[in-house]
This record gives structure tokens, sequence and C-alpha cells, in this order.
């Protein structure tokens, strides 16, 4: 019962060989809460998952930040689903802002990726999450809805499914959405699964937060009864990172 806080760390397209080391380090000592409370998954680009993955605590899981839509083949420069589950790597990105703005990844092309990772074994961490102008044209659930529907016509099972809802307006801004804002948002998703997937889905299903979230405002999000956790990306690079994590204890409080 419950929902398990998790939080994920995307590193983006950042990291040398050096700097991974730093920050694995970073994660392998420091003092978090037990995998019951927490389940955390770190995202290093594609070319250090095999040694992330290797060198990290145990308790910690890797994901990639992206996957191709279908069966690899001849898609060059893309790395397939069934590439990841062949290295043991549980976890997958999909959606992310980043890849929808400037990659030209539309709702069904992310739903497409979302199902076909699911059907070979991977565990998603679905984005969605509103621009600016949509928020201050009063369109966030209707965005953030037309995201999450290309995703329901498309999968059966929610339970390798974890929903990011990350505004891109708070998205490497230092701008993050207050509490209140958060809630609001993560409260009309999961009404919106409970009525277009089901009470049980939209009961079990985690929706984290991801914009902007640092050592300093993650307790007070955490203590939000829909944010069941965070994706962060700056913050994720930096020892604070152990702190987020520690902001899992919030809910057991
Ligand atoms: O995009 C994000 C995580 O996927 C959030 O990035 P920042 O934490 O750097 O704002």
């Amino acid at each position: 019962m419950g929902r398990k806080f998790f939080v994920g760390g995307n590193w983006k397209c950042n990291g040398t060989t050096d700097q991974v080391d730093k920050i694995v380090k970073i994660l392998n000592e420091g003092q978090v809460p037990s995998p019951d409370v927490v389940e955390v998954v770190v995202s290093p680009p594609y070319v250090f998952l095999p040694v992330v993955k290797s060198q990290l605590r145990p308790e910690f899981q890797v994901a990639a930040q992206n996957c191709w839509v279908k069966k690899g083949g001849a898609f060059t420069g893309e790395v397939s689903a069934e590439m990841l589950v062949n290295l043991g790597v549980p976890w997958v990105i999909l959606g992310h802002s980043e890849r929808r703005s400037l990659l030209g990844e539309s709702n069904e092309f992310v739903g497409d990726k979302v199902a076909y990772a699911l059907s070979q074994g991977l565990k998603v961490i679905a984005c969605v999450g509103e621009t600016l102008e949509q928020r201050e044209s009063g369109s966030t659930m209707d965005v953030v809805a037309a995201q999450a529907k290309a995703i329901a016509e498309r999968i059966k099972d929610w339970t390798n499914v974890v929903v990011a809802y990350e505004p891109v307006w708070a998205i490497g801004t230092g701008k993050v959405a207050t509490p209140v804002q958060a809630q609001e948002v993560h409260s009309c998703l999961r009404k919106w699964l409970a009525t277009n997937v089901s009470a049980e889905v939209a009961e079990s299903t985690r929706i984290i937060y991801g914009g902007s979230v640092t050592g300093a405002n993650c307790k007070e999000l955490a203590a939000q009864p829909d944010v069941d956790g965070f994706l962060v990306g700056g913050a994720s690079l930096k020892p604070e990172f152990i702190d987020i994590i520690n902001s899992a204890t919030v809910k057991s409080a």
C-alpha cells in the first residue's frame, strides 16, 4: 500500500568520465533512507550507462534518457529498448520536454515510445508539462491531459509507469513551481487518471515533480499529498541530490 517515494536524477547531456566518477562517489557515500522508503534512479547519458550501472550502489538504479520508438535496425544514431534491456538498464525517461520541444517529439510519438518500451520490459518515467504561454493562457490541464491521453490510449498496464510533471517554465530556470501549483496539477492529473484509466491506477501511479528542484525547496514540495517524488536535473549533479533523496522522510514523518 502507499506510493513509494521516487527520486530520479536526470543528468541530461552532461558529464565527462572524471565528473561521472565524482557524482557516483557522492551517490555511493550519501546517507539515504532505505530502499523500502525511497526508490532512486539516476539517468546518465547513454555512453556512461554501463559504467555508472556497474559502479553504483546496488539499491540505486539507472535509466536511459530516451530510446527508439520500435525494434532496432537501420535507425542511425538511435538506441533501442532491446539494447537497454540487454544491458540490464531497467528504466527509461520518455517525453522529456527538451525532446518534445527541441527534437519535435509529438504526443503520439511519445505515446508510441512508452508503449513499445513497456512491451520490451522497461519501466518508464513519462514526462508531461506545459509551457509558460500555455499556463498563462489557462490551458495547463488541457495540455497535460492531451499528453497523458496519448499514453493512456496506447497502454493497458500502468504498473511500470511513473508520471513526471515538469512544467517547462520551471526547467533549468530556477523558477520552481510553488508547492500549491505543483499539488494543483498533480491532483488534477490523478483525477484525470481516475476518470480516464481507473481508480486503482490513479491511486497507485506515482506522479513526481520536476523543474528547479533543490535541496532547499524539496521538503515543502514533498509534503504535498499528490507529490510522490522528483525528477531532478541540475541538482542531480551535485551533493544536494542526497538531500533531495532524504526528503522522502517527509512522507513517513
Ligand atoms: O528537466 C528536469 C528533469 O528532467 C529538471 O531540470 P532542472 O532540475 O535543472 O530544472
